[in-house]
């Protein structure tokens, strides 16, 4: 056990995906994963592990926000030795030419997280997604037709802020795509103990136009993002 995830050593699978939401976890597991067991319940953050396409691969949720993320980053990799990390999350398009129900990987993720601050001093550090497993989900959303999107994301720690739209209006105009709130640290942290990760967001509202998603066209194309990130773990 580690000490926010109750499982043996050898629970986990090398190969994991990471949704904000724990519930979001138990939905990829029961809907795509095969002889799937439960190894984490631990504050409700839910894990587990079965088989994609005869390959073994674990799903677990990481809540909302930087320091949820890395404690869940830091113990997968630190405790259990988890090797390839995507994250599977929904996001805000922040420039109009992405549009709701877009899937989004985010190639580097600009943040105003003190995580790398404090760890860099005065540095920006510039963290990226590990370009082997971004390729792999660029060629598998391609396959399948999907309308993929690769650049910048915002990785914001807060999801409300006052006069939000200065700052996400600025953001745009340098062209970063959308803003969710864990990529950051997925990639710092994986880059710090040379593991691979990515991010493949669903964009479930655009904060410029106010256009949002139903809760049935979040569910389809939360499916086409889960796909992306199971075929693009096994690649
Ligand atoms: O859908 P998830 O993965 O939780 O991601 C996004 O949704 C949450 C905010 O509603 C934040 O965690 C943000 O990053
Ligand atoms: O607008 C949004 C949508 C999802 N996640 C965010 O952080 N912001």
């Amino acid at each position: 056990m580690s000490t926010h995830i109750g499982a043996n050593k050898g629970d986990i699978a090398d190969k994991i995906l990471l949704p904000g939401d724990p519930l979001r976890a138990k939905y990829i597991a029961e809907t795509f994963l095969e002889d799937v067991t439960c190894y984490n319940e631990v504050r409700g953050m839910y894990g587990y592990t079965g088989t994609y396409k005869g390959e073994r691969i674990s799903v677990q949720g990481t809540g909302m926000g930087v320091p949820s993320i890395a404690i869940y980053v830091n113990e997968l990799i630190q405790e259990y030795d988890v090797q390839k990390l995507i994250r599977v999350g929904s996001c805000g398009a922040l420039t109009e030419d992405v549009k709701v129900r877009d899937v989004i990987l985010a190639q580097t993720a600009t943040t105003d997280s003190q995580m790398n601050r404090m760890v860099f001093g005065g540095v920006d550090y510039a963290p990226a997604a590990d370009f082997g497993l971004l390729k792999n989900a660029y060629d598998v959303g391609e396959e399948r037709g999907l309308n993929l999107r690769v650049g910048n994301v915002f990785t914001s720690d807060s999801f409300y802020r006052d006069n939000a739209m200065e700052l996400f209006n600025k953001l745009a105009e340098y062209n970063v795509l959308a803003v969710e709130m864990e990529a950051t640290a997925l990639y710092t942290i994986a880059a710090k103990y040379n593991r691979e990760a990515l991010a493949v967001l669903t964009v479930s509202d655009h904060i410029i136009t106010g256009e949002e998603t139903t809760a049935q066209e979040r569910q389809t194309t939360f499916n086409d993002m889960i796909e992306v990130a199971l075929d693009a773990a096994i690649k």
